[in-house]
């Protein structure tokens, strides 16, 4: 617990202080209780010794609402205090993690890590936001209130009070055990949520190819997975009962051995009837914390959970962490690769030594089967992923020492996936260059040949494209793209497949606006196709990350067997006829 509250602490900031407060308010509430507590056992003595006079009714009768009125301000302040704290916390962490994200290289989402992040945005910051401040009150509350029972018992009785304390210890013993298996049901039953969200995310995002070929059986795999979670939660709450029953029978063994001996001690005349009786009252009373401190234990745990999760992505090394600071301000690049590897798993080089030179005015294109590291490759230059050995430099400097901000901004790229967000169409396109006018946004749409497909949309160049850009053809969304690395204008342009969505039609409109953006550029091209590159002015020939060969097509041709062997399969396949 104390572990969790410091794990707390370091994400409230500048927010402790307010905290701090809130805990006092917390504490005073719980003096308040006990106080109550107390006078009613001075009203017991009293009423068994005989000397409860009127005057001792109205005395007790004021102290009684003092400490009321007190308590509920007192309450008031704590949750005033309290309150607001874990939303405006839970804000800023929501918004540092979004950026920190932003930050995070390419390579970092993959299918699990975003089952991770979606998870740690529905479930763990809601989760932290919502309960931690009553655990957290709870817990303080709990120990106070133990506290100050204990202390107003041993002023009562120190025997009595030692009786009814001998419940902690087996309490305890049994408590250590649980927190080890709860602690082991609670992660097993996080993993299942995980998984959960994974597999309902990949059957939402997969429905298309579930309703064209009919695929019963991947709505039964949700139906595991929800059943496994099912399972875990079960397990996890029934567990918990079973623990937080024995635990409650081990601390009522010092409310059985208190009231057993109390009875000696009261008919040997050692114990008044009055201690008697507060002890009795109290037995029960003086547990109510530490069960409750128990049955807060299966939130504090998730909590717990759920905090070490936002850490583990706050603790996450950022690419930019890692760049360095040299100004970068060149209007043309010349890229060389020197013996660079790269591994997404530090066991497999996806690139692995490759060295070549790209100058500014040549088109580089990237060939070779899939998986060969072509786009791995691409991903290097503008910096999404650094080598692991071997340096990238452009016009001599060594881009990993360029500041990344630099170093993003000479690089245009098109992918194949082209995402747009949920914006007018003109700010997507405007993306591309932040400062440009409208008159300048149409006129590169109108070069990336989308001009025709917006004034169509219902307010053209206004109209909101939904999310993703879904609305959209894949083809339309590509040549958005080409429409934004237009306005951006860099030295180096990347284009990962950029015209595989468009129809030959497209493709042969949109040539003119490409061969006009690239024009003094560095360009790198990844194609499957051949016969688009075959006039690039070098060709990389990539297998197993390995760089096979480098030249132009007929060089190629005769010096690399596989570059011939694609480009012979290429062509056959262009002459099949259905
Ligand atoms: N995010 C990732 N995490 C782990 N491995 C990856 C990741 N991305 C790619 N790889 C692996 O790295 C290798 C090179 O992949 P890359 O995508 O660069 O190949 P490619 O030639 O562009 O393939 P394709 O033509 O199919 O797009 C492959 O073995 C691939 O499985």
């Amino acid at each position: 617990m104390i572990a969790m509250i410091r794990k707390f602490l370091d994400l409230a900031g500048e927010r402790k202080k307010q905290l701090y407060l809130a805990w006092l308010f917390q504490a005073l509430t719980s003096i308040c209780e006990g106080a109550i507590y107390f006078m009613l056992f001075l009203a017991i003595k009293d009423i068994l010794g005989g000397s409860f006079t009127r005057e001792k009714l109205i005395q007790y009768s004021l102290m009684f609402l003092v400490y009321t009125v007190l308590h509920f301000i007192f309450y008031y302040f704590t949750i005033v205090k309290q309150r607001p704290v874990s939303y405006a916390m839970m804000r800023d962490e929501r918004l540092s993690i979004a950026a920190k994200i932003k930050q995070f290289p390419l390579y970092y989402f993959t299918k699990d890590k975003i089952s991770q992040l979606t998870s740690l945005f529905t479930t763990d910051l809601s989760f932290v936001e919502m309960n931690i401040m009553e655990i957290i009150a709870g817990f303080v509350s709990s120990m106070i209130m133990t506290v100050v029972f204990a202390l107003m018992l041993l002023s009562v009785d120190w025997r009595m009070a030692l009786l009814l304390f001998v419940g902690i210890i087996p309490g305890y013993i049994l408590y250590q055990q649980f927190q080890k298996s709860m602690v082991q049901l609670g992660e097993q039953k996080k993993n299942a949520q995980v998984v959960m969200i994974d597999s309902t995310l990949e059957y939402v995002q997969g429905m298309e190819t579930i309703k064209a070929y009919r695929l019963e059986q991947s709505g039964k795999l949700v139906e595991n997975q929800v059943d496994r979670y099912c399972t875990a939660s079960d397990r996890y709450e029934a567990t918990l009962t079973n623990w937080s029953m024995g635990y409650k029978i081990c601390l009522n063994l010092g409310l059985f051995l208190s009231l057993g001996v109390g009875i000696a001690m009261v008919r040997s005349g050692s114990l008044t009837p009055a201690t008697y009786l507060f002890f009795a009252i109290m037995g029960i009373i003086f547990y109510r914390p530490l069960e409750a401190l128990m049955g807060s234990f299966a939130m504090m745990n998730l909590a717990n959970a759920s905090l070490d999760n936002i850490a583990e992505i706050n603790n996450l090394p950022t690419e930019n962490e890692k760049q360095g600071t040299t100004q970068f301000a060149d209007i043309q690049a010349d890229v060389r690769f020197e013996n660079v590897s790269f591994s997404y798993d530090g066991k497999r080089e996806a690139v692995s030594h490759v060295s070549f030179s790209a100058k500014p005015g040549t088109i580089t294109a990237l060939v070779g089967p899939s998986g060969s590291g072509k786009s791995t490759l691409l991903n290097l230059i503008p910096g999404f992923i650094t080598p692991k050995n071997g340096r990238i430099l452009l016009n001599g400097k060594d881009a990993a020492a360029l500041k990344h901000s630099d170093l993003v901004r000479h690089v245009s790229v098109v992918f194949q996936e082209v995402y747009l967000f949920q914006d007018t169409m003109m700010n997507n396109i405007r993306m591309g260059n932040q400062s440009t006018t409208d008159e300048q946004v149409i006129e590169a749409a109108k070069k990336a040949h989308c001009h025709e497909f917006i004034e169509k949309l219902p307010q053209g160049y206004q109209t909101i494209i939904s999310e993703g850009g879904a609305s959209l053809s894949g083809g339309e969304r590509q040549r958005v793209a080409i429409a934004r690395a237009i306005l951006k204008d860099s030295p180096i342009i990347l284009l990962d497949e950029a015209l595989s969505s468009l129809d030959a039609e497209n493709a042969v409109a949109i040539q003119k606006g490409i061969e006009e953006m690239i024009k003094g550029k560095t360009v790198f091209l990844v194609s499957h196709t051949l016969s688009y590159i075959q006039n690039a002015d070098q060709i990389l020939v990539l297998s197993d990350g390995f760089l096979q060969g480098c030249g132009k097509h007929d060089e190629l041709l005769q010096s690399v067997p596989l570059y011939k062997t694609m480009w012979e399969k290429e062509k056959s396949i262009k002459s099949w006829k259905l």
